[in-house]
């Protein structure tokens, strides 16, 4: 975490924070009933306390895409969304509940950029920036995904992804690139909100 975190608004116990963030999540599935992961993901998400809903996107279908010059192994199409949530827990425990979910869903990625079940990335948390490893933010490659630019910008086209620009603008720029990178929305499909 760089100075720039949130650090001094941390509690001394328990891992939370004082001020509440805007987190925002991607979340993607091309393996087994794509629907279905996607749900079970963001019950799962929000069935423990400490993170409170505000949107989900629709759910759009996407060509499996990864950054030019890497292998994409032959797989199907993804089903994508982005949800927004307000947290007061700490990145961290964030991240852990995140990768619980992913086990959870006995999560199959064998390969890097090949298919799974369940993946679950944090896209943004508050304006923390962060450069280690186990937990960028905001999200490296963000900002290079259709994906997660268009679900993104039906729910919230005036926020800035930082370093890249406003998030409206991003996605439709993202869209007229069109080839490979190209989303279809899929109203026939829906999800349940978190209760
Ligand atoms: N912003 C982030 N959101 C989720 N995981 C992150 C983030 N930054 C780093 N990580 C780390 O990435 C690891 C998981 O990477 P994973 O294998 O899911 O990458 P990927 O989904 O193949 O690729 P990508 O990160 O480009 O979506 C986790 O162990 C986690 O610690
Ligand atoms: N269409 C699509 N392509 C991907 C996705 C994804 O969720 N959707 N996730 C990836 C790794 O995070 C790599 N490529």
């Amino acid at each position: 975490m760089t100075a720039s975190d949130r650090m001094p608004d941390r509690t001394a116990t328990g891992g939370h924070m004082l001020v509440a963030h805007r987190v925002v999540f991607s979340l993607g599935s091309n393996l087994g009933d794509r629907l279905d992961n996607l749900q079970e993901a963001v019950d799962a998400l929000f069935d423990a306390p400490g993170l409170e809903f505000v949107a989900c996107s629709p759910v759009y279908e996407t060509a499996p895409f990864a950054p030019p010059g890497e292998t994409l192994p032959e797989q199907g199409d993804y089903l994508n969304i982005v949800v927004v949530a307000d947290t007061r827990l700490a990145p961290e425990n964030l991240l852990e509940r995140v990768l619980n979910i992913e086990n959870s869903l006995r999560r199959v990625r064998e390969v890097r950029w090949g298919p799974r079940t369940l993946d679950i990335d944090i896209v943004v948390f508050g304006d923390i920036s962060s450069d280690n490893p186990d937990l960028t933010l905001p999200h490296p490659r963000a900002h290079e995904r259709a994906f997660v630019l268009v679900p993104w910008a039906d729910i919230e086209p005036d926020v800035l992804l930082p370093g890249h620009g406003r998030v409206g603008d991003l996605a439709e720029a993202k869209q007229a690139e069109g080839g490979p990178s190209a989303v279809r929305r899929r109203d026939d499909l829906t999800l349940q909100q978190p209760a």
